[in-house]
């Protein structure tokens, strides 16, 4: 398998280089240059697995270089780190099924790519006697995750930005609670957006990128979308299982579009699903774009689903290389349009063929409260903000045709304060949780611009 970018100046390159380059160094985004077709046969056999099997079955797809005895290994570490012994267990609760994504070390679905990642990491640059200094950006929880993948490991350094005061107060202290020398937490006074930004021009300054040994975490590292591809296949296995149904739904909440990319891909392999309801928060500019073909950007608005505050979804690039027929021409003349506008308009045709693939919708401060407190009064079930706004627009754009499956991206102690503002009590807080408040932190308070994460990074990377 090889890997070419969505700007089309770059390919061939094999897993391993493409996990190491993390952004292309034309400033576009990996992806496979062909998607392997499953049958429906292959698709039974696989989501009969178990999943650290079934993981290893479809990232070997994808990963061809690594020899399958050192993938095999890398994968089974990587989700002993799971509380389930499922990893990603589906429960059925009011008419939905639940594909609980937070049995990770951090308790999001971040845990299930960044613990395979962080490993990735370790043996790659074991394998080329290298070292690596790893900048990424986070809206609340690929930080913490990002940082259990690598805290304590040998030749890397980790630097990760979050928006000051943006992220929940727990999701905050999950980071800087982590004091080991090779990590380092910077808040900078701006949005997650800002930090998306200030990541992505640091790695488009190649000799900087080379000189620093800069690698990526974020979800514009294909490894992270890959990972994320193995759940949509074991949660539908789980759900035919149950119903023998031939499709599903699966609804996702959606922030940088990496999640529901992942999705994606699972569908153009052949897993049968029906739909992807994509669902935002008040920050709606992707299902803006899914329902009336205005990509248009805004400024951000706070909610309590912080980690899908974003306007400017890195992965809606990857989206857009197959929507455009896989023309990075066409590519380029987008990104260089929306960076001069902060807008993309697109055809009848384009938006009927989006329509094929995914439903969208969005939900408001108070109507994520409410699905809170209703599913909670239904099941006794506590869903955490993110999950609540993917279960509301599921349920509104479904009328039971197909299973639907909701996926649960965070545990909802995370978020204990929109909790407790919607059912009145607090989330029973899971021991890693406990204390949190109490320990050491450590973190700087920097401007959300390119020059001051440049020069910390001159001062504390690996040489
Ligand atoms: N919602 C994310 C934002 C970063 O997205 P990623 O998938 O590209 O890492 C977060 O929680 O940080």
């Amino acid at each position: 398998m090889q890997y070419m970018s969505t700007r089309g100046r770059i390919s061939g390159l094999d897993f391993k280089d493409a996990v190491m380059m993390g952004l292309a160094d034309d400033g576009g985004l990996l992806l496979p240059q062909q998607i392997p077709a499953l049958s429906r046969g292959d698709i039974a056999a696989l989501t009969r697995m178990a999943y650290p099997d079934l993981a290893f079955r479809i990232i070997s797809l994808f990963a061809g270089s690594i020899p399958a005895a050192d993938l095999k290994h890398l994968i089974d570490r990587s989700y002993q780190a799971f509380d389930h012994d499922e990893v990603t267990p589906v429960v059925h609760k009011d008419g939905i099924y639940v594909l609980e994504l937070f049995h990770g070390p951090t308790l999001a679905f971040k845990d299930v790519a960044l613990q395979f990642l962080g490993n990735m990491f370790e043996y790659l640059l074991k394998e080329r006697g290298a070292h690596m200094n790893i900048l990424g950006a986070t809206s609340g929880d690929t930080g913490s995750a990002a940082i259990y993948g690598v805290r304590g490991k040998q030749n890397i350094n980790i630097f990760i930005l979050h928006p000051h005061q943006r992220v929940s107060p727990i999701q905050e202290l999950q980071m800087t609670t982590v004091t080991d020398p090779n990590v380092f937490n910077l808040a900078i006074r701006g949005t997650f957006d800002d930090g998306q930004r200030i990541v992505k021009e640091i790695f488009g300054d190649l000799a900087f990128k080379s000189r620093m040994a800069l690698g990526a975490i974020n979800s514009i590292n294909w490894a992270r979308v890959l990972a994320q591809v193995v759940y949509y296949f074991y949660a539908f296995g789980r759900v035919q299982r149950a119903t023998s149904c031939e499709e599903v739904y699966f609804s996702v909440p959606t922030g940088n579009f990496g999640d529901i990319f992942a999705g994606y891909i699972a569908k153009r392999m052949g897993l049968p699903i029906r739909r992807l309801i994509l669902a935002t928060n008040e920050n709606d500019i992707l299902t803006r774009f899914i329902n009336q073909g205005d990509y248009s950007t805004a400024q951000v608005v706070p909610t309590p689903s912080p980690s899908m505050d974003i306007q400017l979804a890195s992965n809606f690039e990857r989206y857009l290389f197959y929507l455009y027929g896989q023309n990075p021409g066409r590519v380029n003349d987008a990104m260089s349009r929306l960076a001069a506008t902060g807008r993309l308009e697109f055809t009848a045709e384009e938006l009927a063929c989006v329509g094929r693939d995914f439903m969208a919708g969005s939900a408001t401060r108070q109507e994520t409260l409410d699905t809170i407190r209703a599913f909670h009064a239904a099941t006794g079930y506590i869903l955490d903000p993110h999950t609540a706004v993917g279960v509301k627009v599921g349920k509104e754009l479904t009328g039971g045709e197909v299973p639907l499956v909701c996926l649960a991206t965070a545990h909802p102690a995370k978020f204990g304060d929109a909790v407790r503002e919607a059912i009145g009590q607090d989330p029973v807080l899971p021991p890693v949780f406990r204390d949190l408040d109490k320990k050491e932190k450590r973190c700087e308070l920097i401007d959300a611009d390119t020059g001051s994460v440049r020069e910390y990074l001159q001062k504390n990377a690996l040489a």
